[in-house]
């Protein structure tokens, strides 16, 4: 199976490294086109596949395509390479607010497509992807997708509409927990911690308690008064997170993501 890329920027080297690190698919059956030399150069350096300034060249070699241009540069990129894409290959995009439709109208012909959303923990291994084939995939390719998506984490099917949905609750969050990551470790710093070593306490409490979710089955809710002894140090910290609007702060974060994705 050849596998290749047009744009090999952040995304696309989670992707790729996910990949080749569980050996779904060799660094040298992938290919990757970049309008950046250093784009270029970087991912040849780091995974060693092969890489090339011309996408149609990728979609000459490639099996399964993965779109990896911003989503404003979704629409020249498809006009440049839509006449080489044949009926047996897929093209996976990534974009956000790029739907099954408009894709198929700059396609202008029946192109296998999914079309998902993943994230950056792809890089290792503990993504969380959202994918939405179309009608042209039959359940074997559907599959092997999966079975690729799988190879950098999670990946769940979903209906199309909840696309927007995703970009904020997963695409776009491992932005908004790196910054928790980051205020918590600025406060260890002010309490004496040296900035590494908090950086390694928040970054494994976060892991931690994202592992007890997705492993204990318990609403958040409860685990979070798990925690909060009575008269203890957390209720504290909790009354003022509340105060300062922490919850309200994330949705309104997150309806504003969804909105832009939705508007791209
Ligand atoms: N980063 C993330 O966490 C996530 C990103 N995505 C999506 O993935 C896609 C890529 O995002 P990201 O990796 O962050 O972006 P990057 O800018 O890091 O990578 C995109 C690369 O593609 C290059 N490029 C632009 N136009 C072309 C072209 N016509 N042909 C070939 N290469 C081209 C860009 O060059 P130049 O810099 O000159 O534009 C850049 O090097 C986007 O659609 C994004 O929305 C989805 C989920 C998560
Ligand atoms: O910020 C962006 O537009 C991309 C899509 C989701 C994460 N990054």
């Amino acid at each position: 199976m050849k596998l290749g890329f047009i744009g090999t920027g952040n995304m696309a080297s989670a992707i790729m490294g996910g990949i080749i690190k569980n050996q779904i698919i060799p660094a040298n059956d992938i290919i990757g086109a970049d309008v950046m030399e250093a784009g270029r150069e970087r991912v040849k350096d780091q995974f060693k596949i092969q890489v090339t300034a011309d996408n149609h060249e990728v979609i000459n070699s490639s099996d399964i395509i993965i779109l990896s241009v911003k989503p404003q540069f979704y629409a020249e990129v498809i006009a440049e390479i839509k006449d080489d894409v044949r009926e047996d290959q897929i093209i996976i995009t990534i974009a956000p607010g790029k739907t099954l439709a408009w894709l198929k109208e700059q396609f202008g012909k029946n192109v296998k497509i999914v079309r998902t959303m993943p994230n950056t923990p792809a890089l290792v291994g503990a993504g969380m992807t959202a994918a939405c084939p179309n009608e042209y995939m039959t359940k074997e390719e559907i599959a092997y997708v999966l079975t690729l998506l799988e190879s950098f984490g999670r990946v769940e099917i979903i209906p199309e509409r909840l696309m927007d949905t995703v970009v904020s609750v997963s695409g776009s969050s491992p932005a908004y927990v790196f910054m928790f990551i980051e205020a918590m470790a600025d406060a260890a710093v002010s309490g004496g911690m040296p900035r590494a070593q908090a950086y390694q306490f928040a970054a494994q409490a976060v892991l931690g308690s994202a592992k007890m979710v997705l492993e204990t089955g318990k609403h958040p809710g409860e685990l979070k008064d798990m925690v909060c002894s009575p008269a203890g140090t957390t209720i504290e910290a909790v009354r003022v997170l509340e105060e300062k609007g922490f919850r309200s702060s994330v949705i309104e974060a997150m309806k504003t993501c969804e909105e832009i994705s939705k508007s791209m």
